[in-house]
C-alpha cells in the first residue's frame, strides 16, 4: 500500500511527550502520514498536569466530519476522550463508515502517571461501551482494573486473567494489557485475542524518561498495522521499537520530571532489545 494515513483522536500535551504531539511524531517516524482531531488542551509538562480545557463534543464531531469528508483514513488511534459526551460522539464515528473499516487502537486513557486525572470519572461507562468497536485496546494496569471493576493486577498471571476477561466479558476484540506499572526486571505486556493469551517481554529499561509511553505505543500500533500482516506481529514489533525508544530516551534532556521517550528511533534500532 501507499504511505498509510493515520488519525489520532486525543488531547494535546504541550511538553510533546504524550498526547497528540507524541502520536504525530510516532506516525511520522514509523512511516504513516499523520492527521489529528483534538479533544482537549492540557496544561502539562514532564512533572504533571495543571489544567485541562475540554473541546466541546459538537466541535470534536465537526473536526471529524470535515476531515473524513475529504481524507481517507487507514488507521485510527483514540486517546484522551475527556468527557462522556466526547466518548459517545467518537463512538458514533467509530461505529460507522469510513472509520469502521479502518484499523483502530483504543488507549483507554484515564489518569496520567503523575496521578492527574485526564478524563472525567463519569466517562468510564462511555469508554467501556467503545471497547468492542476497536480492533485492539491498550489499557495499562489501573485502567484495566477500572474497566473491569476489580483490584489492579499485581503479577503477570493476574494480567493474563484480566486481559482475557476484557475480551470475554466486555467484548474487546483484541487486548494488549500493558504491564509497565507492575515493576520488576522485565516489562511484560499480555496479548489476548481469539487464538488465546500470550506474553510479550522485554528487559525493563532503567530510565525516568517514561512520559507518554502508553500514547507512543498505541500510535505506533496504528502506524504499523497497515504496513504489516497481522495484529500480534505488529504488537511484537511495536514493543521492540518502544523499548529501543525508551533506551534512547537518555539522548534527550527535556524538562525536569519524567521526560519523553526518543521518538526519533529507527524501527530497526535494536539498542534496547534482544532480537
Ligand atoms: N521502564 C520500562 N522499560 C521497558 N518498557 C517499559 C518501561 N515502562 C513501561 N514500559 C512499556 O511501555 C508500555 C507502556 O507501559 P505502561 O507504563 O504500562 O502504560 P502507560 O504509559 O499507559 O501507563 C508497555 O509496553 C510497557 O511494557
Ligand atoms: C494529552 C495526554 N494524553 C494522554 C496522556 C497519558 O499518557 P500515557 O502515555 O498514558 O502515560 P503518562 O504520560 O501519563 O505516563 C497524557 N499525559 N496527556
Amino acid at each position: 500500500m501507499d504511505r498509510p494515513v493515520a488519525l489520532t483522536i486525543a488531547g494535546s500535551d504541550p511538553s510533546g511527550g504524550a498526547g497528540i504531539q507524541a502520536d504525530l511524531k510516532t506516525f511520522h517516524q514509523l512511516g504513516a502520514y499523520g492527521t489529528a482531531v483534538i479533544t482537549a488542551l492540557t496544561a502539562q509538562n514532564t512533572q504533571g498536569v495543571t489544567g485541562v480545557h475540554v473541546v466541546p463534543a459538537a466541535f470534536v464531531a465537526e473536526q471529524l466530519e470535515t476531515l473524513l469528508a475529504d481524507v481517507g483514513i487507514d488507521a485510527v488511534k483514540l486517546g484522551m476522550l475527556a468527557t462522556a459526551e466526547i466518548a459517545e460522539t467518537v463512538g458514533r464515528f467509530l461505529a460507522a463508515e469510513p472509520l469502521a473499516s479502518a484499523y483502530s487502537v483504543l488507549d483507554p486513557v484515564m489518569v496520567a502517571t503523575s496521578g492527574d486525572r485526564l478524563v472525567d470519572e463519569d466517562a468510564t461507562d462511555a469508554i467501556r461501551e467503545l471497547l468492542p468497536l476497536a480492533s485492539v485496546i491498550t489499557p495499562n494496569v489501573p485502567e484495566a482494573a477500572v474497566l473491569l471493576g476489580v483490584e489492579p493486577a499485581v503479577d503477570v498471571p493476574g494480567l493474563r486473567v484480566q486481559a482475557e476477561r476484557l475480551r470475554s466479558e466486555l467484548g474487546a476484540q483484541r487486548v494488549l494489557l500493558k504491564g509497565g506499572h507492575l515493576g520488576g526486571e522485565q516489562a511484560v505486556d499480555v496479548w489476548a485475542d481469539e487464538d488465546g493469551v500470550r506474553e510479550f517481554t522485554d528487559e525493563r529499561v532503567d530510565t525516568k524518561n517514561t512520559h507518554g509511553t502508553g500514547c507512543t505505543l498505541s500510535s505506533a500500533l496504528a502506524a504499523l498495522r497497515p504496513q504489516l500482516s497481522d495484529w500480534p506481529g505488529t504488537a511484537r514489533i511495536t514493543k521492540f521499537w518502544l523499548t529501543s525508544a525508551l533506551t534512547n530516551g537518555d539522548r534527550l534532556e527535556i524538562g525536569h520530571g519524567h521526560g519523553p521517550v526518543d521518538h526519533f528511533t529507527e524501527l530497526n534500532d535494536t539498542r534496547g532489545t534482544q532480537p
